[in-house]
């Protein structure tokens, strides 16, 4: 059975994509310019926090015995295996946002994306691409968060995710993330409409 989760406040946005693919940048940058209307979906994950990371605000870091309690008890809408680690969102997350009035964003990957139509959430489903797998890799790479194993057990995935995000059923929206003003505005361009209703 689909699990259940409380469709309170405005419709929630998913942002998927494969690693690398630029989805914290933009997210950053849409909750910067429009403090007050998005509300981030802190996700679980047992992977370590990295350089800079803050728990609570970036993910909550938890073990992995704590995270499959967690999941047993039935606290997590979704969670998956990525790259080796666990990563959820509770309900609490989403619920928190909701209660708040803010659009809540989820930053999941495909098989959260997959758990999430199953549920009665009815997001927005926005998937980040980036403009080729070279590009997809220098960018991974330039960010200097991953293991050589990490990165290869990324990139290994962005080929099934990018294939995820080449049907058109699977998104509302396919944005190339390829110039980040450019991916930007296009972004912004089609949130206006739910800013504005948050807005009124
Ligand atoms: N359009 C762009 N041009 C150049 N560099 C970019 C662009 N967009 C993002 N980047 C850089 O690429 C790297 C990956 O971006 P980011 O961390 O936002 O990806 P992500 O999709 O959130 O990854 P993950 O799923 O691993 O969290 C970062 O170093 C970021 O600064
Ligand atoms: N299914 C879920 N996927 C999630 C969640 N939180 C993050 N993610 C995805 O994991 C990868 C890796 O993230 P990173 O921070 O370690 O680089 C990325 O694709 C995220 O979108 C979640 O709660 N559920």
């Amino acid at each position: 059975m689909a699990p259940a989760i409380s469709s309170l406040g405005p419709r929630p946005l998913v942002f998927c994509g494969p690693s690398g693919s630029g989805k914290s940048t933009l997210i950053k940058q849409i909750m910067n310019d429009f403090k007050g209307v998005f509300g981030f979906s802190v996700s679980h994950t047992t992977r370590s926090p990295r350089p800079g990371e803050i728990d609570g605000k970036d993910y909550h870091y938890v073990s992995k015995e704590v995270m499959e309690k967690g999941i047993s008890n039935g606290e997590f809408i979704e969670s998956a295996t990525f790259s080796g680690n666990l990563y959820g969102t509770s309900k609490k997350a989403v619920e928190d946002v909701q209660r708040s009035n803010k659009i809540c964003i989820l930053d999941i990957d495909t098989q959260g994306v997959k758990l999430i139509k199953q549920t009665s959430l009815n997001p927005v489903f926005i998937f980040m691409k980036p403009p080729s797998m070279e590009v997809l890799e220098q960018r991974l790479r330039g960010r200097n968060t991953e293991s050589e194993e990490s990165l290869h057990k990324r990139l290994i995935t962005a080929k099934a995710e990018m294939e995820y995000g080449s049907d058109p059923n699977n998104f509302d929206i396919v944005i190339v993330n390829d110039k980040l003003d450019k991916a930007y505005q296009e972004l912004k361009e089609f949130l206006m409409p739910l800013i504005q209703e948050v807005n009124k």
